[in-house]
């Protein structure tokens, strides 16, 4: 079965309760998501590889250290697009896949638009980075897509996972390590995640009215 970890940071609450705010602006929105996404970043890549090279400081040789690994961040969009650059600013090497999958409001079922996943996945670590995890349909697609392009090693990177989504994922993808802000109670008749933070994509972009 896959890991689950909870980060458990004063930070990663304090701007969590920022997002759950009603009152929080679309601006302060999409800067507190890079901000919390920088900071699940720093414990999503905990377990990176890396190899040690030969530097010089000013005063003498030493032996210094480089990530050994390839990287490759996949946001589901649009609400994973907040995720990036928090998530990048630590790997800027990584490359930057995407996927569009948009719920359908009446199914709740994830609907494809969009892919673009970069050559070279086979080999790489995965970061599918997404806010929201809630009935898990859109993560378990996306990864059902990722695999059959090659790719063999995931973490899947959220802010709010519902209890209903990491079953889902754990089930249909039990290889894949999951890191969330929090866990939420559950999903209510919409399938939206309470108590949440409501629909991710609009408050980061400003859209929904
Ligand atoms: O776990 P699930 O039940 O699949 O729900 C989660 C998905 O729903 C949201 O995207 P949405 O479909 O609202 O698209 P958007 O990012 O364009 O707003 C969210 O960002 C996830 O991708
Ligand atoms: O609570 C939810 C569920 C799906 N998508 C969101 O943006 N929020
Ligand atoms: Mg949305």
């Amino acid at each position: 079965m896959s890991t689950l970890t909870v980060v458990d940071h004063p930070l990663l609450k304090r701007d969590l309760t920022l997002l759950r705010r009603r009152e929080t602006t679309h601006g302060q929105f999409r800067q507190i998501v890079a901000e919390a996404a920088a900071i699940l970043a720093y414990e999503a890549l905990r377990d990176l590889a890396v190899e040690p090279i030969p530097i010089e400081t000013p005063l003498e040789p030493t032996t210094g250290y480089r990530v050994a690994e390839e990287i490759v961040v996949v946001p589901i969009l649009r609400a994973g697009l907040g995720m990036v650059d928090g998530f990048v600013r630590f790997v800027p090497e990584a490359r930057v896949g995407h996927l569009g999958m948009q719920r359908d409001e009446r199914t709740k079922q994830p609907v494809d638009y969009y892919s673009n996943i970069p050559g070279g996945i086979e080999a790489a670590r995965v970061f599918v980075v997404d806010p929201m995890l809630a009935t898990g349909g859109s993560a378990v697609q996306a990864i059902h897509h990722l695999k059959a392009h090659g790719a063999r090693r995931f973490t899947f990177v959220c802010l709010i996972a519902a209890p209903e989504g990491i079953r889902a994922l754990q089930e249909a993808h039990p290889d894949v390590r999951i890191v969330t802000a929090a866990i939420d109670r559950g999903l209510d008749e919409n399938a939206f995640i309470r108590p949440g933070l409501g629909d991710a994509g609009d408050r980061i972009f400003g859209t929904g009215g």
